[in-house]
């Protein structure tokens, strides 16, 4: 059931910034389009062969694997359309923040329910890929995983409560990335460097440091110790940033994560 293809195609309900990217990302590997089906009032430019319907309505066939990527706000207004358009049996994977597997199971009764907290690497086929599934069920959890292989690396969380960690760390965690590459270029800019300079970079900069990480057996902290020569520049920075990255870093992701448990409540209407 976790095999697409055109003759079991995966349906979209909802594909803007994160369906996008992970359309685009299945697409890139080599999936063929029309193993896809969106539903989404507002979708545009979709990649040709994929099969787009504004409304639920219109999709015809019932989906046996589906992702809800719409906005949790606005889930509790669409679960009664998404139930007409699943399968009795089908699997469906929720990507939204927050809503948990009791919501979702009580909206779509009988499916086999998946949480995944993706991020919009997605599209590149670098995404961290958090996991969550109720009942322990190896064989939907090596389907779920043959599955999402393009997109990037699956790793199951074993209570359900921890994918608000894993959404604040892995889902929010580009933005955060982002912001910090701005502060490096906006920090050159600052200290008298053009700005499309000082912003490739900090682009560039990050870039290799990251590739450096992630080839590299030694830890973070142990590639920081190698940049740094006793009494150079690097220790003069690392004197302030040390004196309160951490400390932001924390407060960041617990309002984050506060987010995804306060999003998990009914809303009040
Ligand atoms: N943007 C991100 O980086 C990440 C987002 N998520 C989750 O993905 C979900 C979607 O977020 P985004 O893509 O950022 O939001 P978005 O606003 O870009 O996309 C939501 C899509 O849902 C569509 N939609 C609204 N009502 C609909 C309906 N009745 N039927 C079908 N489609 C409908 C909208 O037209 C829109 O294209 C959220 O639940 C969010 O928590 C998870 C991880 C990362
Ligand atoms: O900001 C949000 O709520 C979503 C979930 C993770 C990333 N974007």
């Amino acid at each position: 059931m976790t095999e697409i293809s055109r003759d079991n195609p995966l349906l979209f309900f909802g594909c803007g910034n994160m369906g996008r990217a992970m359309l685009d990302g299945w697409i890139a590997a080599g999936i063929d389009p029309a193993a896809f089906i969106v539903v989404d009032p507002m979708a545009q430019a979709l990649p040709e062969g994929v099969r787009h319907f504004a409304d639920a309505s219109m999709a015809g066939s019932k989906a046996r694997i589906a992702l809800v990527a719409v906005k949790p706000q606005v889930f509790p207004q669409i679960s009664n359309e998404l139930t007409d358009i699943v399968a009795g049996d089908a699997i469906v994977i929720s990507v939204m923040a927050g809503v948990r597997v009791e919501t979702l199971r009580s909206a779509l009764p009988g499916r086999k329910i998946v949480r995944l907290m993706p991020n919009l690497a997605a599209s590149l086929g670098k995404s961290p890929l958090g996991l969550f599934e109720p009942d322990g069920d190896a064989q939907l959890r090596a389907g779920i995983e043959k599955c999402l292989a393009p997109l990037g690396t699956p790793v199951w969380i074993n209570e359900e409560v921890l994918m608000d960690a894993v959404t604040a760390l892995a889902g929010s965690g580009p933005a955060f990335v982002y912001r910090f590459i701005d502060a490096l270029a906006k920090a050159g800019e600052s200290l008298g460097l053009n700005p499309a300079v000082s912003a490739t970079l900090a682009k560039a900069t990050v870039d290799g440091a990251v590739d450096l990480a992630i080839a590299s057996d030694a830890s973070p902290e142990e590639l920081a110790r190698r940049v740094t020569s006793p009494g150079g520049t690097t220790a003069a920075g690392l004197e302030v940033l040390d004196g309160g990255l951490q400390q932001l870093i924390d407060a960041t992701l617990k309002a984050a994560r506060d987010r995804g448990v306060d999003l998990s409540k009914p809303i009040e209407q």
